[in-house]
């Protein structure tokens, strides 16, 4: 299979403060790549990064066979890459068919289109029954389902997830792991995801990259990785739990 997205020798320095060292990162069409690493390890930077919030010092993002390397957050979507913040912001007196409407309408086309594109995304995170509520009124759970709509609606090759599962209690993360699966089995999306809950990476993706001050330390798939010396000793011999973990 294919890479859809490579990232070579990427780093970023704040203040002189390397928040990024020469990090390589390989994507494999059509798979979940799992991002973990202690709290300042660089994740959200690599995503600040490689989706256009911040220009890198040095390095190169290749997404599809394409350079993308500096470009704004809009010239990578429209590449086709988009990514899910932590902070979800949807216009809060809009209908959940609404705000996805817009996102779907973002790429060009008539409005038309971008409705019926909104409803069938709508359909396809399970938020049929949601479809004209206004999202101000939303809990969490469906919250984050929107979040997750909005950046399909845009028909992303890759999807950036930044803690898709923060602030769900257990029994609402499997369904949002059921729909990402699903996400990549059936629509062939290739999906990479920072999160803090292990049992979720474990589960969701086929590989994982362990970030640590800046560095990747370790990089393979889920099993192996968590039994890497180098990651428990990052973990400060806490090694990641593979249990299901509430820790956030
Ligand atoms: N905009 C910024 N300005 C200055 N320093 C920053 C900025 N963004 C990140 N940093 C620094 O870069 C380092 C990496 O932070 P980053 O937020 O990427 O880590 P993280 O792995 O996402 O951590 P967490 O799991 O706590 O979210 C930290 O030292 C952080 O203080």
């Amino acid at each position: 299979m294919s890479s859809v997205l490579t990232v070579k020798g990427l780093s970023k320095s704040f203040r002189g403060i390397a928040a990024l060292s020469d990090v390589d990162i390989d994507v494999t069409e059509g798979t979940v790549l799992g991002i973990i690493g202690p709290n300042g390890a660089g994740k959200t930077t690599f995503f600040n990064v490689v989706a256009g919030a911040f220009k890198p010092d040095t390095g190169s993002v290749t997404l599809d066979g394409k350079d993308i390397t500096g470009f704004p957050a809009h010239k990578v979507a429209r590449a086709g890459m988009t990514r899910t913040f932590q902070l979800m912001r949807p216009f809060a007196t809009l209908s959940v068919l609404e705000n996805v409407a817009i996102a779907a309408s973002v790429g060009g086309g008539s409005q038309r289109a971008a409705r019926r594109r909104a409803e069938e995304v709508v359909a396809s995170v399970g938020m049929d029954e949601w479809a004209d509520t206004v999202a101000g009124t939303l809990h969490t759970a469906a919250l984050k389902r929107l979040e997750l709509a909005r950046a399909i609606a845009t028909r992303p090759r890759v999807l950036l997830l930044d803690e898709v599962l923060a602030g769900l209690v257990p029994t609402e993360r499997q369904p949002v792991l059921d729909l990402l699966a699903s996400l990549r089995d059936e629509q062939g999306l290739s999906l990479v995801f920072v999160e803090h809950i292990m049992a979720a990476v474990m589960r969701l993706s086929d590989s994982v990259v362990v970030f640590d001050r800046g560095r990747v330390i370790a990089r393979g798939a889920p099993a192996e990785v968590v039994d890497d010396p180098a990651v428990v000793e990052a973990y400060l011999g806490t090694a990641p739990s593979t249990g299901e973990t509430t820790d956030e």
